[in-house]
């Protein structure tokens, strides 16, 4: 498989299952964020590192203290896993992994080989609802974890704070302006104001109390069906004062 033009997605894998070999040092790394993710994952391996024994604890981790075997699948036959990670250090155990998980049609990551893999895992940096990952396709691992230690550093906590308030303001817009070009337009015309400065500077809160109260105000807000009378708009965002 070639990584040319990888195809990046961001996938929900609450509750789905997923499949670990291995029970090394990135093995436990694999699971630490699957078990973020909120999946439920079996992992397979004759020794553990204390890690994964401690995140075993948890009733969404299933362990089987075995060498891989393809039997797994057999005695899994209800079990379809959303995705397998291949992490044992035996470079020909996982390409075995690779080829039994592809019969099973089961996409598959192989900690050694990316090349006989069907997704990697890029370096990721969260800030609440934002997600930053950076990847280089398998070219340099630590070349990503380094642009991405520059991200974090660039993007610091302010921004969980303005996707919250971006979520909140829009779901609100979505649930009464029922013309999309209007809502369209609102939503774009939010991000040119400069709230990551009122955040930084503490002056936030006040400013989205009064940016709420003023905005359930609006006749545009009061009303289901948006008539000619009064358009949607942000006409009252610079009458909002920012400083108690
Ligand atoms: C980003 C991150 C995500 C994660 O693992 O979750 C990740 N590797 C990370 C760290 C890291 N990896 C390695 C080192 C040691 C230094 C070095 O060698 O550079 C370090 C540093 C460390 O561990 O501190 C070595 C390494 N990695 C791979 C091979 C095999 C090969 O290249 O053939 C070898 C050689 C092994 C050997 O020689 O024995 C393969 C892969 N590693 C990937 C992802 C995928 C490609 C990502 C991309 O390029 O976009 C891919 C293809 C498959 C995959 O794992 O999905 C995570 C950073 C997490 C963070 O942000 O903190
Ligand atoms: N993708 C990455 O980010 C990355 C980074 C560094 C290293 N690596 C590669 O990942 C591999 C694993 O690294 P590690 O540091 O976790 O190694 P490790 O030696 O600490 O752990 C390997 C684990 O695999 C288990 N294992 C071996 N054979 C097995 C089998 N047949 N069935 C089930 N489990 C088996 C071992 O018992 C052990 O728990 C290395 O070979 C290395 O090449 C990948």
């Amino acid at each position: 498989m070639s990584w040319q033009y990888p195809y990046p997605i961001m996938m929900n894998l609450a509750n789905s299952k997923c499949l670990i070999i291995g029970g090394g040092r990135i093995a436990e790394r694999k699971l630490r964020s699957l078990l973020q993710a909120g999946s439920i994952v079996t992992i397979v391996s004759p020794d553990f590192t204390t890690g994964i024994r401690e995140l075993a604890l948890q009733p969404n981790v299933i362990v089987h203290r075995q060498s891989y075997h393809p039997s797994l699948w057999k005695a899994d036959s209800e079990r379809r896993f959303t995705l397998v990670i291949a992490a044992t250090n035996d470079a020909q155990v996982n390409k075995q992994i690779a080829r039994d998980a592809n019969s099973f049609g089961c996409l598959v990551n192989i900690v050694d080989q990316p090349e006989l893999s069907s997704f990697i895992l890029p370096s990721v940096v969260r800030r609440g609802k934002l997600v930053i990952t950076v990847s280089t396709g398998g070219a340099s691992p630590s070349a990503a974890r380094k642009i991405a230690k520059e991200l974090d550093n660039a993007y610091g906590d302010e921004y969980e704070i303005y996707l919250d308030f971006l979520t909140d303001t829009r779901l609100l817009i979505q649930s009464r302006v029922t013309d999309k070009e209007a809502r369209q337009r609102l939503f774009k015309e939010m991000l040119a104001w400069d709230l990551m400065s009122y955040i930084r500077e503490g002056t936030f809160e006040t400013w989205k109390q009064q940016f709420t109260t003023a905005l359930h105000n609006t006749v545009w807000m009061q009303t289901q069906e948006q008539g000619e009378s009064e358009l949607p708009s942000w006409s009252f965002i610079s009458e909002i004062r920012q400083h108690v």
